[in-house]
């Protein structure tokens, strides 16, 4: 842990069981959260990034033990409070707050946001309710609404003026951390930069740490002081806001930054596309669990193909490794008009469809890898899968496949979880350009 740490995560992981059967019987886990670490100083703002289910949600609600994690250590201000008994979260939950995404379900509708916003006074201890009032009158003041809103009801409210009420409400107990989770995305653009000017101006006044968790890469560059990128449960990158924006050094923040929206027509057609869907986080793929998707995937030394053919080589040899029907092919070309019936349905026709579907060309630029690719496609429709598997993965196992990257400081001043840094390879990538 550093020690001008305020928040110090270290290797947390949030694993739901998946169960089966009346005696629920464990068959698997949900690895949502899977060893992120991460530190937060006194004053700073984290940002967490990534797209939805990547686990941003699940490591706020574990941080702060709203949930219990499933290992790791989070330190906050010297102790680690995944030791703390009931008492001691208690005084610990004074100090570190929560915000979420949807202020039209953080209030009971029954209870006047004025009762709302000073419950937390109360549950901790603060019996004086002319004192209650006066603390929230002069809050509700600060957040932007008048004293008076104190007897009006959550309905009354548009929604941001509901997220202002929840910000006054993590700040009632004047807390040193808080956690908010997609707190402006329920909300207009417009509405959002009032809301985020606010959590800036109180941010400074109370000296506040902030995790900011969002999947909005344009709002996080404006609020954040740093950002921790998230894959899968896990952190892939972390960077000072500027470097990782400017420098982007893991594959997938290049991708993530590529499509945040842009007005400049000449930044347009940067996008990098990710093919593919996110995997299940309760079976990651193995090594980098990007590789699946990466558009930097690394090719094996004696591949000598560029990175859209060889990308093209590896999806056709990931999906022959989860199976492929070939009899499947064989009745789909036959709807297609190639053949009057499976049987009839030529070898070669069916090499060329599984080629075509994963825009693999009809013979790769590099002779070897076409000798391999042709044997293994060979073998596949022989019926023998075993094999086809074989061949392949000899000639197309990639090192990100194999070897799980650690995060390791990069040239740039940031850190990241991707073997081309731990190549020392300088990453020159369209994204990176201005
Ligand atoms: N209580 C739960 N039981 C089982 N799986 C869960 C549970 N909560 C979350 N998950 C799974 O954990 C993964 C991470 O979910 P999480 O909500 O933390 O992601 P997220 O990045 O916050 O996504 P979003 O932006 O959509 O909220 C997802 O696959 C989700 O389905």
């Amino acid at each position: 842990m550093s020690s001008d740490s305020l928040l110090s995560v270290r290797g947390l992981k949030k694993h739901y069981p998946i169960t089966q059967g009346v005696l629920k019987k464990e068959v698997g886990r949900v690895k949502a959260v899977d060893g992120i670490s991460f530190d937060v100083a006194p004053g700073e703002t984290l940002g967490i990034v990534g797209e939805s289910g990547c686990g941003k949600s699940t490591a706020a609600t574990s941080l702060l033990r709203l949930e219990e994690p499933t290992d790791g250590a989070i330190v906050f201000d010297g102790d680690d409070i995944t030791e703390y008994d009931d008492t001691t979260l208690k005084r610990f939950r004074r100090r570190a707050q929560m915000m979420f995404q949807d202020p039209s379900s953080s209030f009971d509708p029954r209870m006047s946001v004025g009762e709302s916003v000073a419950e937390p006074l109360a549950i901790h201890g603060m019996r004086d309710r002319n004192r209650r009032r006066r603390i929230v009158e002069n809050l509700l003041e600060r957040v932007g609404l008048s004293a008076s809103d104190f007897d009006r009801y959550p309905h009354e409210f548009s929604g941001g003026q509901k997220q202002r009420i929840a910000l006054a409400r993590a700040l009632v107990l004047n807390p040193d951390l808080v956690v908010a989770d997609e707190p402006v995305s329920a909300l207009d653009v417009s509405i959002q930069a009032e809301i985020i000017s606010l959590m800036r101006e109180l941010q400074a006044e109370f000296g506040l740490a902030i995790v900011f968790i969002s999947h909005d890469l344009g709002v996080v560059r404006e609020v954040c002081d740093r950002v921790a990128v998230m894959y899968l449960g896990e952190i892939v990158e972390i960077a000072d806001t500027e470097t990782l924006f400017e420098e982007p050094q893991h594959p997938y923040t290049r991708a993530l930054i590529s499509s945040i929206p842009t007005p400049d027509p000449s930044r347009r057609g940067e996008r990098v596309e990710l093919r593919g869907d996110v995997p299940s986080p309760s079976n990651p793929p193995s090594g980098c669990r990007f590789h699946t998707r990466c558009p930097e995937v690394i090719p094996p030394d004696q591949v000598s193909l560029d990175q859209t053919e060889w990308r093209r080589v590896l999806d056709l040899r990931l999906r022959i490794d989860k199976g492929v029907d070939v009899e499947d092919v064989r009745t789909f070309l036959v709807a297609e008009g190639e053949a009057d019936a499976p049987e009839a349905v030529s070898d070669d026709a069916v090499e060329a469809e599984l080629r075509r579907e994963f825009d693999v060309p009809e013979t790769l630029s590099d002779p070897k890898a076409e000798t391999v690719l042709s044997q293994g496609l060979s073998a596949l429709v022989d019926g023998d899968d075993e094999q086809a598997r074989r061949t392949l993965a000899e000639a197309f196992t990639t090192v990100c496949e194999r070897d799980h990257p650690e995060l390791e400081a990069t040239s740039r001043g940031s850190t990241a979880a991707c073997h081309l840094v731990d190549e020392g390879v300088t990453i020159d990538s369209p994204a990176n350009h201005d």
